[in-house]
């Protein structure tokens, strides 16, 4: 089981401070879902829990080996293949040629990436299968803690929920943590035990909000039905702007395979 504490972490970027004394608890084996708006500093505070990015002030400590992270960008190699690039982390340890060959196609094919497009460079990819690079290239390395920025937005319905139901089996079979962020709040429901939301200014998290059951045991309507409410929630309501909400909106729709439901 593995779990993170991030405890009053602030950051500036030149003279703006973007994080404010920003604390979050992830408890061994939770799936937190950070929502906020635009420029909050929800991928700064990803990219510090990922250690990419020291803060200014404040503590991390992190109980897990290993942790795979998925940025907003999918930030690959440009000059590797699709192969390269989802191997590479396991390059950097111990493994055989043989051990990395075997779980770099394990890992392409968990992602549902064809053999062909793993001889591809990302340029030669469509946007949903660079994304699918990077979920792969962070499981490869079989991670105890997944920290993803927004990982699934680049893909279609079908896709998301395929790869959503994937981090929602291995999470379940390894027991691990998460921390996502998410823009869809019917993602966020679906993926978490608890929908951390962040202050607009970046000066911590305003509250939580928990869906029924566990992630992985929900119905449809559960997660449908907890998001309709959740738009009205004040923690929600005060934060996300009226376009914000209508993607929310589409995404649920989409997701559920309704026509324009609401
Ligand atoms: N490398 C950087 N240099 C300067 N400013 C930065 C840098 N990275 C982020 N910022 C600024 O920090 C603020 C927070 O950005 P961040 O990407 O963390 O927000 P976010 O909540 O993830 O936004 P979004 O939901 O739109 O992805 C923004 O004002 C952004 O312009």
């Amino acid at each position: 089981m593995s779990g993170l504490t991030l405890a009053t972490i602030s950051h500036s970027f030149s003279a703006r401070r973007v994080l404010d004394t920003v604390s979050l608890v992830i408890r061994p084996g939770e799936l937190v879902a950070l929502v906020g708006p635009s420029g909050c500093g929800k991928s700064t505070l990803a990219a510090i829990a990922g250690g990419i990015l020291k803060p200014d002030q404040g503590r991390i400590l992190r109980q897990y080996q290993r942790h795979g992270m998925v940025f907003q960008q999918s930030r690959l190699l440009p000059w590797a293949s699709a192969r390269d690039n989802i191997a590479y982390p396991l390059t950097l340890g111990k493994l055989s040629r043989a051990q990395i060959t075997e779980r770099t196609h394990a890992a392409a094919q968990a992602v549902a990436l064809l053999p062909d497009d793993l001889d591809k460079l990302p340029a030669q990819l469509s946007g949903g299968m660079r994304a699918r690079v990077a979920i792969a290239r962070a499981l490869v390395v079989e991670p105890e803690f997944l920290i993803f920025d927004e990982p699934f937005a680049a893909l279609d319905p079908a896709l998301r929920r395929r790869m959503q139901d994937l981090v929602l089996s291995l999470a379940k079979a390894r027991g691990f943590g998460g921390l996502f962020i998410t823009h869809d709040l019917h993602e966020a429901a679906r993926l978490s035990h608890r929908i951390a939301v962040m202050d607009r200014q970046g000066k911590g998290i305003l509250g939580s909000l928990t869906p029924p059951g566990t992630p992985g045991a929900r119905s449809e309507a559960q997660i449908f039905d907890f998001t309709q409410e959740a738009r009205n929630h004040p923690l929600l309501h005060d934060l996300l702007n009226v376009d914000e909400r209508a993607v929310t909106l589409d995404c649920a729709c989409d997701t559920l395979g309704f026509q324009r439901c609401c």
